[in-house]
């Protein structure tokens, strides 16, 4: 079972790596990891387990977190409108986007860092994403406001990007031309 003490933490090079693909058919192994990280998730939302085991309640994990160097990624929650998203991905690729983007009003905040960064964190207010599921089939994701910032920035974790680096450090909470919070999409 993966444990908070296992979430690698900002200052690791290992998270401003750019992750390998995945070979696919996955192998068991990769199978078990991914599967592993999709359990934390959900555990981090129950509150039996996060009691038990101090979980930060997360929705999202990507394998640079937990020292693996693969474009796997995990994700559990429900958006704004109840509908639940609950997947393990190898190699996630965006094929396309909206101009117009989206942003949390709060801004972010990362399971691998453990400090405040206030600011408006720009993302793309759609999203269209192709990934291998655990289960092996091949699915194209057609994402907007909560789900598609939750997936970008899951996917920012396998090329090394962290979600500060997207805040306008002239004005952190500008909120960015041409844009409508996910709070409201
Ligand atoms: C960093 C943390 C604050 C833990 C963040 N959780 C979160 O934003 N809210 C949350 C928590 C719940 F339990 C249930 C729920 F519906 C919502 C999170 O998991 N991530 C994932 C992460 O760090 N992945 O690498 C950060 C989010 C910021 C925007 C998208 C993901
Ligand atoms: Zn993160």
């Amino acid at each position: 079972m993966i444990a908070m003490d296992q979430i690698i933490r900002e200052g690791d090079p290992i998270l401003r790596q750019k992750t390998e693909k995945v070979e696919l058919p996955a192998s068991e192994e990769d199978k078990e990891t991914l599967s592993e990280m999709l359990q934390f998730v959900k555990n981090s939302q129950d509150d039996e387990m996060v009691k038990k085991y101090q979980l930060r309640p997360g929705v999202g994990l990507a394998a640079p977190q937990i020292g693996i160097s693969k474009r796997m990624l995990a994700v559990h929650f429900t958006d704004f409108h109840d509908k639940s998203y609950s997947y393990g991905l190898f190699n996630p690729k965006i094929l396309s986007h909206s101009v117009e983007k989206t942003y949390l009003q709060n801004g972010e905040g990362c399971l691998s860092v453990d400090r405040d960064v206030p600011g408006i964190v720009p993302r793309y207010a759609r999203i269209t994403v192709k990934a291998t599921t655990l289960e092996g089939e091949e699915v194209k994701l057609r994402l907007k406001g909560y789900a598609a910032i939750v997936l970008q920035h899951e996917i920012d974790h396998l090329d090394g990007v962290m979600f500060y680096d997207h805040i306008n450090q002239d004005n952190p909470f500008q909120p960015p031309e041409n844009s409508t919070p996910a709070e409201e999409m």
